[in-house]
């Protein structure tokens, strides 16, 4: 059984929202939870479900309404901010203006709070910047200004920030969403390693849900008030994922943790077998296309065959899908 001192970071009964002017927003409450050491944790939910208020009150930004926030055992406000520096780096997508400062400049930032004073980087330092941009893929954008980057870079180099400040835990607030696909995932593997590899604990806000689920060691889900934690694999086998995510429009495939969009039932049957990705891929073309599709053989129907040696439609090869969907 784990006691508190193996958990990083607790959450004890908390309320989460805003106060002003006397009166009080709560987004959430009662929420009870923990990240696990060494481990990557996606906090997912609707837009407005408070995932950023949840982020940024762990942060110690946002005070919480009621309850309490641990690391390492002690409450977050025990803490100095140059203590708490060395133990959590914070990534917001905040956006701020920074002229004359270079991206390796940025970077270098992340090291303050071992630099002393005066800000002096040791030889030592230099090479933790250089080694989180290459971790990072930033080494080519050192020297150009962080004003000219493109947001998805700029969020690279925050990422590499965060890494350079060598902190057991840390916090990003939707680090993929300005990100390409392959650099979404690249980011995320990113985090996954340095989670399993070595040993930090990681909290993000993410909408990237599928990716999520192939790469947290835990998800917490903010839906409406409610607050739900578990394993990828406990959420999605429970149905919370299908609770918190699925409507009319949109239905999610457990078997192959994928969302679907829900397509209108038509009544233009077509009969299909075969095998593998053509067999697969054409019939998703022609349900999207409004065929109900059904591989129980009928010889009133159009006939179509799909293997990876070809299509055929009633017995006659087509060269494509395309021309397969149009002879129909
Ligand atoms: N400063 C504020 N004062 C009052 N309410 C706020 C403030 N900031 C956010 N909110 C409200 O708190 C709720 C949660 O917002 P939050 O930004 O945490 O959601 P989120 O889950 O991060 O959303 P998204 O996915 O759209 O980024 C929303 O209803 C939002 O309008």
């Amino acid at each position: 059984m784990a006691t508190d001192q193996e958990y990083p970071l607790q959450l004890r009964d908390i309320s989460l929202g805003y106060t002003s002017g006397g009166n009080t927003k709560t987004v959430a409450s009662c929420i009870s939870a923990s990240l696990d050491r060494g481990g990557l944790t996606c906090l997912l939910g609707p837009n407005g479900a408070g995932k950023s208020t949840l982020l940024r009150t762990l942060t110690g930004l946002l005070r919480p309404l009621a309850g309490t926030i641990e690391i390492n055992g002690s409450s977050l406000e025990s803490y100095s901010s140059s203590e708490l520096s060395k133990l959590v780096s914070v990534v917001l997508t905040d956006r701020f203006n920074l002229p004359d400062m270079t991206a390796r400049q940025l970077v270098a930032l992340g090291r303050s709070p071992y630099t002393g004073f005066w800000g002096r980087m040791s030889d030592n330092d230099e090479r933790e910047v250089d080694e989180v941009m290459a971790l990072t893929g930033i080494t080519d954008l050192a020297q150009r200004s962080v004003d000219t980057l493109s947001d998805g870079e700029r969020q690279k180099v925050m990422i590499a920030k965060a890494l350079a400040q060598h902190t057991p835990i840390i916090l990003l607030d939707e680090p993929t969403a300005f990100l390409d696909y392959p650099s979404k995932v690249e980011t995320m593997s990113l985090l996954h390693t340095l989670a399993a590899e070595r040993g930090k604990t990681i909290l993000l806000t993410t909408h990237d849900v599928e990716i999520a689920l192939q790469l947290a060691d835990r998800i917490w889900m903010l839906g409406n008030g409610v607050f739900v934690d578990g394993t990828p694999e406990d959420m999605m086998l429970s149905g919370r994922l299908a609770e918190f995510f699925c409507s009319s429009a949109i239905t999610f495939d457990a078997s192959t943790a994928t969302f679907r969009i829900a397509l209108p039932v038509s009544e233009r049957i077509v009969t299909i077998s075969g095998s593998g990705a053509a067999f697969n891929l054409t019939a998703r073309a022609l349900r999207r296309t409004g065929y109900r599709v059904t591989e129980t053989d009928s010889a009133a129907l159009p006939e179509i065959m799909a293997t990876d040696q070809g299509i055929t439609l009633n017995g006659q090869p087509v060269s494509s899908i395309a021309e397969l969907l149009q002879k129909l």
